[in-house]
C-alpha cells in the first residue's frame, strides 16, 4: 500500500486528480471505477478542467460506477447516477452510454448484479478505481462483514452508514437502506486503486485500513492483499496513525526515485 499524506483536502483531491490524468494521457480507452460521496467531488472538478483545457479526453472511456441505492431510479436526487451526471458526466465529453451505475431500480436486483460483473468484464476490467471509505471502513456499500472476496451484489445498509448519508436526504424523504454495490473481490480486481480520505472523522477508519489487521470488520483493510493501491489522505485522516513519520519517509524515497527515473 502506497500511503501519501498531504496537508489538507485540496492537496488531497489535487493529487488523486493528477493520477487520473496520467492515467488517461498515458490510455486513452481506459476504464474508470468510479465513487461517489462527497471526497471525489473536488477530484472530479480538476478532471473537468483538465478536460476543458484538453489535457484529457473522455471520448474512449468506459466508466463503472461503485455502488447504487436500490429503489432509487437515476432520476432522482439522491440517486448516485443524477449525482455522476451532475458531478462529472455532464461536464465532460463522455458518451453516457458508456457509462455504467449498478441499476437501482432493477426489477430483478440478483440479476442485474450478475449482469454488472459481466459488463465489467466485457469492458476488459477496471484500470483504475477510485474510493471513498466510510467512518466504519466501508469501501463502495461493503459494510463490516462483508465477504473479502465478495462480487457485486444486494447489501443491507447499516445505520451508521444511513444516518451518515442521511444529510443528503430531506426530512421525510424516503431513505433507501439497501443497495447494489460491487463487491470487495471486484473492487480488488481493480489493475489499481486510489482511496481518498480527509477530515478526521475518517481516522479510525484510516487508522484499521493501514496498520489493522486483514479482517472483514474494518472492509478497506482488504486492500492490504492488492498490488497497487494508493491512499491519498490528509493530515486529519492520518493523526491516527502511529507511523506516520515512517509513511511520510516511504512517499519522500519514492518521489526522489520516480524523479531520477524521470517519470
Ligand atoms: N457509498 C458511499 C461510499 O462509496 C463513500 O465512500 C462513503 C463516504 O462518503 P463521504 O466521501 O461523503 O464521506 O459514502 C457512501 O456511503
Amino acid at each position: 500500500m502506497q500511503i501519501v499524506i498531504l496537508k489538507d483536502s485540496a492537496s488531497v483531491a489535487e493529487y488523486g486528480a493528477n493520477i487520473f490524468i496520467k492515467q488517461l494521457q498515458k490510455k486513452a480507452d481506459s476504464v474508470l471505477g468510479l465513487a461517489t460521496g462527497s471526497t471525489p467531488v473536488s477530484l472530479y472538478q480538476g478532471l473537468i478542467a483538465a478536460n476543458k483545457a484538453k489535457q484529457i479526453s473522455f471520448a474512449g472511456v468506459k466508466t463503472f460506477n461503485l455502488d447504487e441505492y436500490l429503489g432509487l431510479e437515476g432520476t432522482h436526487p439522491q440517486s448516485y447516477r443524477y449525482f455522476m451526471n451532475e458531478q462529472l458526466f455532464d461536464h465532460i465529453d463522455i458518451d453516457k452510454s458508456r457509462t455504467f451505475v449498478p441499476p437501482g431500480d432493477a426489477e430483478n436486483p440478483i440479476e442485474a448484479c450478475q449482469g454488472y460483473e459481466e459488463q465489467i468484464k466485457a469492458a476488459g476490467g477496471i484500470d483504475i478505481q477510485l474510493l471513498g471509505i466510510g467512518r466504519n471502513g466501508h469501501i463502495g456499500f461493503n459494510e463490516p462483514s462483508s465477504g473479502l472476496m465478495s462480487r457485486t451484489r444486494v447489501k443491507t445498509l447499516t445505520k451508521a452508514t444511513i444516518d451518515d448519508n442521511a444529510r443528503f436526504f430531506k426530512v421525510g424523504e424516503y431513505q433507501p437502506h439497501l443497495s447494489i454495490t460491487m463487491g470487495i473481490g471486484t473492487i480488488l480486481d481493480a489493475k489499481k486503486v486510489v482511496l481518498l480520505a480527509t477530515g478526521e472523522n475518517k481516522a479510525d477508519a484510516i487508522k484499521a485500513t493501514v496498520e489493522g489487521a486483514l479482517t472483514a470488520a474494518c472492509p478497506a483493510s482488504a486492500l492490504q492483499l492488492h498490488q497497487d493501491a494508493v491512499l491519498v489522505i490528509d493530515e486529519a485522516a492520518a493523526s491516527k496513525l502511529t507511523d506516520c513519520d515512517f509513511y511520510k519517509h516511504i512517499e519522500a524515497e519514492n518521489q526522489k526515485l520516480l524523479a531520477k527515473l524521470g517519470l
